[in-house]
């Protein structure tokens, strides 16, 4: 096997001192637990990049595939390794430029000779296997600024290393360099793309679905149970809280007239949900809500709904259109779950004219007339917790021990 290692360039470094350690090292973290399934890999750090050691072929495809969902890497490459020997060298040119002979490109050399007691200095090893390997593809032409391929030739002390792909990574910032959030987690389209997005800049997270049975059947919740566990494929494990609705909507639905109704349940949803928050030690509530979209998506009805708590709640998609929003989620892989037609609890309780323009203080009247803390305090206590990506049983064993 030619492959050696893969060459990991980070992602965002403005980070500083202490700061840009805890990126390297919950990167490398986050490398270890993304492909767990490959044992232990053997991860170098150094200031601006690392190195993954490859074993086989199979690793090698594993890594290729995976990489490119991890936030934190701007770009890798994999790095083929040979023999300080020029003629090795050669060879290995050859068999790293095949991979490129269906392409018409543009091509250079680029040496770099660490080991200054080999032999051949770097303009001589340039000559040497660009010579060599120009006359030998009729795809290839020499661009010296910019060219489509770079061939890196870097002789070092324990063996001559090549690379010439330099694949994107997803960038951002490792998931979990940015602390924890509590992502409100729906069935619909733009939830799992803000969670995707807050993850993309740092933040771990934990979900919270609030389900209202018989309302709201089994299938949507296993629609958000999917939607979670699609959300762990960019590098972090999630516990997701399903949340017993029933009793606080039906209340809600007796006891406050029905156009300030849709209102109240989402700052009720907010009560719960900072409850929760506070529990498992998050900082910021995360939603998926965009300007302007619903009723509820209103300057005042996000008012009124922010008024239940002080907790910075995080808004990724406020200013996204809803075909950017989309496009997120087709691309990160979401959006076919999340277009399954399964009842949502909100919609199932939504007036037929919700006030867009709610007043603060009506809701906050209307909603004095009955008992809602002892109803949030259960259905805070009664939740289910499952995590993924684990097994649904273990997910339960885990559930029992909170
Ligand atoms: N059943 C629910 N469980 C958890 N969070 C919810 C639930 N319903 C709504 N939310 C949160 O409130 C936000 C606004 O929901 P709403 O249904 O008004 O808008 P939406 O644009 O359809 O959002 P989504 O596509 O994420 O459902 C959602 O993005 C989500 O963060």
């Amino acid at each position: 096997m030619i492959w050696k290692e893969i060459l990991i360039r980070y992602g965002e470094l403005s980070t500083k001192g202490r700061n840009k350690m805890d990126f390297i090292r919950r990167l490398r973290e986050n490398i270890r637990h993304a492909f767990a399934d490959l044992g232990h890999l053997h991860i170098r750090t150094e200031r601006d990049r690392m190195f993954i050691a490859i074993q086989d072929e199979a690793q090698m495809d594993v890594l290729l595939k995976g990489l490119p969902k991890i936030f934190g890497i701007q770009s890798f490459s994999p790095v083929a390794a040979c023999e300080k020997d020029i003629e090795a060298m050669k060879k290995l040119a050859i068999t790293i430029m095949d991979t490129f002979k269906n392409e018409q490109l543009t091509f250079k050399v680029e040496v770099k000779r660490t080991d200054k007691t080999f032999p051949l200095e770097s303009h001589a090893i340039q000559r040497e296997i660009g010579g060599y390997v120009l006359p030998q593809y009729q795809n290839l032409s020499v661009k010296v600024k910019k060219p489509d391929i770079e061939l890196r030739v870097e002789v070092r002390h324990d063996a001559t290393y090549m690379m010439a792909q330099v694949i994107p990574g997803a960038g951002g910032m490792p998931v979990g360099s940015n602390g924890k959030s509590l992502l409100m987690l729906s069935g619909g389209i733009d939830s799992p793309v803000a969670g995707y997005l807050m993850m993309k800049r740092g933040v771990r997270l934990e979900a919270i679905h609030f389900f209202s049975p018989p309302y709201t059947s089994q299938n949507s919740l296993e629609k958000v149970k999917v939607l979670a566990n699609e959300l762990t494929k960019f590098g972090a494990s999630i516990r997701l809280h399903v949340i017993p609705f029933t009793e606080i909507q039906v209340l809600i639905k007796e006891k406050v007239p029905s156009n300030v109704s849709m209102t109240t349940t989402r700052r009720m949803m907010l009560k719960v949900a900072d409850k929760v928050r506070e529990d498992i030690g998050a900082l910021a509530i995360v939603t998926g809500e965009s300007l302007g979209q619903v009723a509820s998506q209103t300057l005042e009805s996000l008012t009124a709904i922010n008024a239940v708590t002080n907790t910075p709640i995080l808004r990724p998609l406020i200013s996204s259109d809803k075909l950017e929003i989309i496009d997120i989620a087709e691309k990160i892989g979401t959006y076919e779950t999340s277009i399954q037609p399964f009842e949502d609890c909100c919609t199932i309780f939504t007036p037929a004219s919700p006030k867009t323009k709610p007043k603060l203080e009506k809701v906050e009247h209307y909603e004095s007339f009955s008992d809602f803390d002892e109803l949030i305090e259960r259905a805070v206590k009664n939740r289910e917790v499952y995590i993924f990506p684990k097994k649904e049983q273990e997910a339960d064993k885990f559930a029992d021990l909170l």
